[in-house]
């Protein structure tokens, strides 16, 4: 697959695999800069094992990833968020004894010198660390969250420690950010506030990669959508050309999962 200036990344031939099983098999896709992406299929076809690849906490089993025309396939993950790539997890992964204003803090700390756990032990590294601060603070007020700044991150309720996941990827600068499930667990109230908060943050430049079963907010926001089943891409396009896909429908049906059934409609 030929890398292009409208490529921000371009996964050719990927595959991981767990022993036997083809949890992501020979996929090859393109995201072009200022999108939103969406990555959809039922349960166990390869999602999150694919935004694990592609951040780097797993290594691919065969093929190659590049970001900007760079191959990043065996670059460690603090790299690839040096070189732009951010990330939420499925499960989130705060550190729930930190005020939410740390943790925030902390997805900086590939651009500093000092590291957050440094920068709060040396007084050498405080200025450094002020900026940080501030920096953090501009992201949980992006995120609609300033004024939880100095509580512990595990006091907040799910939907907005979600948000906090989102303001940290966003603290590390990303050109593109890569969301798994940002919508599960939020009621309908938050999912609106975060579609809005998706728009915004392309707004700013920044593309996302968003892996999601919420199909309303999938097929809404959306300005690209690739499909997945058996860990295989079965599908890419619009969410006009993928809801119309005879083999996508089949897919979901063929799994009786109600959440994806929805990808119907
Ligand atoms: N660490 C692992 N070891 C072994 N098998 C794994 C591992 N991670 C995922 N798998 C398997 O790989 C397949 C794809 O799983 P994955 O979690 O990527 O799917 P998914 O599309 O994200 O599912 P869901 O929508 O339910 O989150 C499944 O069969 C799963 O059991």
């Amino acid at each position: 697959m030929s890398v292009t200036g409208d490529v921000l990344l371009a996964v050719d031939g990927l595959s991981k695999h767990f022993g036997g099983v083809k949890a992501v098999d020979d996929v090859s896709l393109e995201i072009a800069p200022g999108r939103i992406c969406s990555l959809i299929g039922p349960n166990g076809s390869g999602k999150s094992t694919l935004i694990n690849v592609l951040s780097g906490l797993y290594g691919a089993t065969r093929g190659s990833i590049s970001l900007l025309g760079q191959d990043i396939t065996r670059r460690r993950p603090d790299e690839r968020v040096r070189l732009g790539l951010a990330r939420t997890f499925q499960n989130i992964r705060l550190f729930k004894g930190l005020s939410v204003l740390e943790n925030v803090m902390t997805g900086q700390h590939c651009r500093t010198s000092s590291g957050l756990f440094r920068a709060l032990l040396h007084p050498a590294s405080r200025r450094e660390e002020a900026a940080t601060r501030k920096r953090a603070l501009r992201e949980l007020e992006f995120v609609g969250l300033p004024d939880v700044a100095a509580a512990p991150a595990g006091s907040l309720a799910y939907g907005r420690q979600r948000l906090v996941e989102i303001a940290r990827a966003l603290a590390s600068d990303p050109t593109l950010l890569l969301l798994d499930e940002p919508a599960a667990g939020l009621n309908p109230h938050e999912t609106e506030a975060l579609d809005r908060t998706l728009r915004q943050i392309v707004g700013r430049g920044i593309t996302v990669l968003l892996v999601e079963h919420d199909m309303n907010l999938v097929m809404g926001v959306s300005d690209h959508i690739t499909v997945l089943n058996f860990g295989r891409k079965i599908s890419a396009g619009t969410p006009e050309q993928v809801q119309a896909d005879p083999g996508v429908i089949e897919a979901y049906l063929g799994t009786g999962d109600a959440r994806g059934a929805d990808a119907q409609r």
